[in-house]
């Protein structure tokens, strides 16, 4: 997974010999390393890792942000052995994802999730068997009826509902105090991207959308691996009267782009509601909530400017 190869990949196609790209290099490389358990084995001794403890990645810290350290010696040490030794500590990923970076967080996120899915299924659901990993962690079969089982992830749809001039946000009570994101949920099965879209919108604040725009996407592996689809979409005209539905939901509001502006600059801000202030948080900058807010705001920005 952490294992990157240094080889030009020759191959022979019909006018001679071409040099694939790095990229194309790197993809048939990792191909290889889950297909063939001997070449995983080599590339292990030459690998680098990265060490989890209860899916904890070890991290180091480092003016306020976090480092991710790889190793590439494993031994069998108590846990507080190895923090003292490799001067770093076990700690959530999801209490890490503040101050990490997007090119370390990547690779762990897939780990994790890597590793909680083996730890989750170590059993054949058909046979009841005791199921066995390829080397590369890339599968598991059992070996009573040769069913394989791959790593999975749940698609799940999140929106920035906009009526044109505010957007949308909402929180739930599992957030951290006073955080605000985009509307997020489950694909139900046989639901397409746009009927999810459509269905948890009214579901969790009771509205209807129209204008669905794809934005991009991302792996997510809180709580257990999911494929983030993220879009934009507007509610229908003079649709804007938010009915939260409190089983999802402890509060959804409307915005305003000054309101998001600021929060986006001061990384939190306080919001004004009958009265009171109440701190509020964007998404951090790794969660693709937070793309598409900075999307929502360029689009304002770019809306107000003079033709
Ligand atoms: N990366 C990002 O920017 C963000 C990611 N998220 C992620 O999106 C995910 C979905 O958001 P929610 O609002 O919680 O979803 P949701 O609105 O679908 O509500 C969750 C409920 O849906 C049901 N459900 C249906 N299918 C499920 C499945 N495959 N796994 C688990 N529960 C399922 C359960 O009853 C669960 O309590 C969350 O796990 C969250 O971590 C949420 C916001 C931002
Ligand atoms: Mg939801």
């Amino acid at each position: 997974m952490s294992l990157y190869c240094g080889i030009a990949y020759r191959r022979k196609i019909s006018q001679g010999y071409r040099l694939l790209s790095t990229y194309v290099t790197k993809a048939r490389y990792l191909f290889e390393l889950k297909e063939d358990d001997g070449a995983c084995k080599k590339a292990q001794q030459a690998g680098a890792f990265y060490l989890f403890h209860s899916l904890a990645p070890l991290l180091q810290t480092a003016e306020h942000r976090y480092l991710v350290p790889r190793f590439s010696l494993l031994a069998s040490l108590p846990k507080s052995e190895v923090e003292t030794e490799l001067q770093g500590s076990f700690i959530e990923l999801r209490k890490a994802i503040f101050q990490l970076n997007s090119m370390d967080s990547s690779l762990l996120f897939t780990a994790q999730a890597l590793l909680r899915w083996h730890d989750g299924h170590q059993f054949c659901s058909k046979s009841g068997q005791p199921t066995r990993k390829n080397i590369a962690g890339s599968k598991r079969v059992c070996p009573s009826n040769n069913i394989i089982y791959y790593p999975q992830m749940a698609p799940v749809v999140i929106t920035l509902v906009s009526d044109g001039t505010r957007c949308l946000l909402a929180r739930q009570s599992s957030f951290p105090k006073g955080m605000y994101s985009a509307l997020a949920g489950f694909c139900d099965i046989g639901e397409n991207m746009e009927e999810a879209v459509r269905r948890e919108v009214a579901e969790e604040v009771g509205l209807e959308v129209e204008n669905m725009q794809f934005s991009a996407s991302q792996h997510w592996p809180f709580p257990n691996s999911s494929l983030m689809i993220a879009c934009h979409a507007t509610v229908k005209p003079g649709q804007t009267e938010i009915q939260v539905n409190l089983r999802e939901l402890e509060a959804a509001a409307w915005f305003s782009y000054d309101e998001i502006a600021t929060a986006l600059r001061k990384k939190g801000t306080y919001i004004q509601q009958q009265n009171e202030a109440f701190p509020f948080l964007l998404p951090p900058k790794l969660a693709i909530a937070h793309q598409l807010i900075q999307e929502w705001v360029e689009k304002q920005t770019c809306a107000s400017l003079p033709a």
